[in-house]
């Protein structure tokens, strides 16, 4: 691997912070796939209100919510409504980081939201090549479906057309349950999961072991892709038929050399992202058919997905071999330029009941979730201003995916976050919850440098040539300036023509430029002359170094799996410890729900059998000294024993009155009347005898028939009666039409105690009764 090359700065918008670009891609709602289980019109949550805002309004929260609140506006760079086609998407968010890389930054594309939210349709890592023909040629609409990586490889080799001298590799990166796949490995050569996170002495995030691809032109890097995808990890859940269960990483480097002068005049231009056309410009835009897209005729040789043709083997007609030009120019002559583009296709963030999960599926669940979980603490840490002022501990260490993605976080990249949301009502939380994570990161900011090399630098014998050749221009300068000063007619001004002027200064400057690098070149060369004293002086040789080599990847392997090991048992103990929350608050519910049921019951028992027992004393008392007189009532003829005013009210009403039983029975037949008013139900036990089938029903407790509250109803009101004791019942007398005890039936008695025990809505009205019962 490639020891990381020494970078300086180049543009006037180089190391100057850069605010992480979010847009968001809604998902149209009409996608047929099973995330949508039930066939009912689900009602669209979110509304596109403008190209970079948008507002959830999910209607299910409860109506005492005031509106406003239910509202969620949101404000992003972009938002895409959901039948913005790709073409849309790469042109306005994705062609200017694409020539950012080109001009040696590095950059960082990824799709980030719920399952089957879009982000592999996006990116380009789904089904979506499938849309070309077998003679690889991209036909109409089905090319629309093209996602952002074949796109910008289309761009790239487009804008690259007039440079002979840069290289372009790809790699393909999978990140499965922590452990660091390479999709473009070769089996037969590299050693499996060989590949390392690890940082350089500069805070610089290196892969190492990572197969670098070459790539010679589109197809290249498409055909790359698919090999990839072909063993990606990828399953059908509830969710998604081809939901990706890892996040992947294609990334691009890209090498070029370039002349310093053109190099100036670059940096005068392309550097400051403002200078990058935001509309479709480049030759892609111009090579569009509709699609956005050139016609990818046989020369770009795309191959159908499923179907991987490893290794990459250009198809396009072989370029006429010719020197590069960097071999014709001078080491100092020429900039070098290393960036990379990384396209992040993360999986998607799930909840493991609504995926229906199990066993595997289960365990890459709880490793994507903990990724994406360590991947929002990073974004949370950064996005705050106070912490990120405060340089406080950024916990990228928490998982791989973070510390794959540190230098895109925070670090020295152009990042865009690409939120993918889906719009139904059915999927609000999740929506909610990748906007609010989309909100944070754009507040992340970057230090973008570009990535620019002195050829040289790591070769001592190349920089001491320099500092000769240097002193030996200085010294010319030197002398030909002191023989300018000491001529006497030039030292009068006006002798000057304005030509020799200009050129004195050019001379003058080019003097202090040549003066400040020999300063450094010595500096630097003094530093290696010390390094290499010390290492000839008791500093480990060579020789140790290469032997230890072996000895430090297994350990650093050794390390990097247990932290792996840590980060899954750490997730999976997360997430069991949530399942156990949840079941403890369900069973602290249903505890609840029991406590309250078995509470009202006995409420319900011990008023019947109160209501017995005073009835019962009642009785004893109204047969020797009479029932309690009617003082209480509202009525005013009501000074007579309740038997007589019933029997008074016989002469004008042949029939029973309820509201002179009541006043005669007043707690007893006041508890009915409340639940009447209460619930506009009523407690009724009919006052025929049961004949014999309502006995056996009544006894086998179907309160739904008899002893259920049933709507009011004038021939039932007449049979309104109520429970004396476990004998007697108060009723109007069949035969004078008073009101009176009489024997109950056991049926009787069985109904009420049923119509008691079974509605909860007799709790209040029973407590009144019971008072009503003892005050009397
Ligand atoms: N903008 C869109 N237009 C048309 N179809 C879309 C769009 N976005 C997504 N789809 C379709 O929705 C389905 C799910 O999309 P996709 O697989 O890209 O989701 P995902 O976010 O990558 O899911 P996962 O995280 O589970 O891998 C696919 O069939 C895809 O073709």
């Amino acid at each position: 691997m490639a020891t990381p090359s020494r970078s300086r700065r180049g543009a006037a918008s180089e190391g100057a912070p850069t605010a992480v670009q979010v847009a968001v891609r809604i998902r149209p709602d009409a996608v047929n796939d099973p995330s949508r289980p039930v066939p009912r019109p689900l009602r669209t949550a979110v509304t596109h209100t403008s190209p970079t805002s948008l507002v959830v309004e999910p209607s299910l929260l409860p109506s005492s919510v005031p509106q406003r609140e239910t509202r969620h506006h949101f404000t992003f760079d972009r938002v895409y409504e959901p039948h913005a086609p790709q073409q849309e998407v790469y042109s306005s968010s994705i062609e200017p980081l694409v020539q950012h890389f080109l001009d040696g930054f590095n950059t960082t594309i990824f799709a980030y939201g719920q399952t089957s939210s879009g982000k592999s349709y996006s990116m380009g890592t789904s089904e979506a090549t499938e849309t070309i023909t077998p003679d690889d040629t991209l036909v109409g609409t089905l090319a629309d479906s093209i996602g952002i990586i074949p796109r910008a490889a289309i761009q790239l080799f487009e804008l690259l057309k007039d440079d002979s001298d840069y290289s372009l590799n790809a790699s393909f990166l999978e990140l499965y349950n922590e452990d660091l796949i390479d999709l473009l490995a070769d089996p037969e050569i590299d050693a499996p999961n060989q590949v390392q996170i690890r940082e350089t002495r500069v805070g610089e995030i290196v892969w190492m072991g990572l197969r670098q691809r070459p790539a010679k032109c589109a197809s290249d890097i498409v055909r790359l892709l698919q090999d990839g995808m072909a063993i990606r990890q990828t399953h059908e859940t509830e969710m998604n038929t081809q939901s990706s269960r890892s996040h992947a990483i294609f990334s691009l480097t890209l090498t070029r050399r370039r002349p310093r002068h053109a190099e100036r005049a670059t940096l005068g231009g392309a550097a400051s992202p403002e200078r990058v056309p935001a509309t479709p410009s480049t030759p892609l835009a111009s090579k569009t058919r509709g699609s956005g897209l050139p016609t990818l005729g046989r020369g770009l040789g795309i191959a159908r997905a499923g179907t991987p043709t490893r290794p990459a083997t250009p198809t396009r007609a072989p370029q006429t071999p010719r020197a590069p030009p960097s071999a014709r120019r001078a080491p100092d002559e020429e900039i070098v330029t290393t960036s990379k583009l990384h396209f992040v296709d993360l999986a998607g963030s799930e909840r493991l009941k609504r995926t229906a999960a199990t066993g595997d599926r289960v365990r890459e669940g709880i490793s994507i979730n903990s990724g994406l979980h360590a991947l929002g603490n990073v974004i949370s840490t950064l996005s705050d201003p106070l912490k990120a002022r405060r340089a406080m501990h950024i916990p990228y260490r928490d998982s791989k995916l973070t510390r794959l993605l540190q230098d895109s976080l925070g670090g020295n990249a152009h990042t865009l976050m690409l939120a993918c949301i889906s719009s139904l009502e059915m999927n609000v939380n999740e929506t909610l919850n990748t906007l609010h994570y989309a909100q944070r990161a754009r507040h992340i900011r970057n230090t973008v440098e570009r990535n620019q090399t002195e050829p040289g630098w790591g070769n001592v014998e190349y920089l001491q040539g320099q500092v000769l050749r240097l002193r030996k221009e200085l010294e010319l300068v030197r002398s030909s300036n002191e023989l300018m000063l000491a001529s006497p007619e030039q030292k009068a001004p006006s002798v000057f023509s304005s030509d020799a002027e200009q050129e004195v200064l050019a001379w003058q400057e080019k003097y202090s430029a040549l003066s400040r690098k020999n300063v450094q070149l010595t500096a630097e060369l003094i530093h290696m002359d010390r390094q290499l004293a010390q290492r000839g002086a008791g500093a480990p040789s060579d020789d140790f170094l290469a032997s230890a080599e072996p000895v430090i990847v297994e350990y650093e392997k050794t390390v990097d799996s247990l932290e792996g090991q840590l980060n899954v048992l750490k997730a999976s103990l997360a997430s069991s410890e949530e399942l156990l929350r949840e079941r403890d608050q369900e069973l602290a519910r249903a505890n609840n729900r029991l406590l309250h049921a078995e509470t009202q019951l006995g409420a319900l028992r011990s008023t019947v059998h109160d209501l017995q027992d005073r009835l019962g004393e009642r009785d004893a008392k109204g047969l020797g000294i009479g029932l309690p007189s009617a003082s209480r009532t509202t009525s005013g003829s009501s000074s007579a024993s309740p038997v007589r005013a019933s029997s008074a009210s016989r002469h004008t009403s042949p029939r029973p009155d309820s509201d002179s039983v009541e006043r005669s029975f007043g707690g007893v037949l006041g508890y009915a009347r409340e639940g009447t008013r209460q619930s506009s139900r009523r407690y009724r036990v009919p006052l025929q005898q049961p004949s014999s089938e309502d006995e056996s029903s009544a006894t086998h407790g179907s309160p739904a028939t008899h002893g259920s509250p049933a709507a009011p109803d004038a021939s039932t009101d007449q049979a309104f009666g109520a429970i004396h004791d476990e004998s007697m019942l108060l009723k109007p007398d069949e035969s004078t039409g008073d009101a009176g005890l009489v024997p109950a039936t056991e049926g009787e008695l069985r109904k009420l105690n049923l119509v008691l025990e079974s509605d909860a809505d007799a709790s209040p009205i029973r407590t009144r009764a019971r008072a009503a019962v003892e005050e009397e």
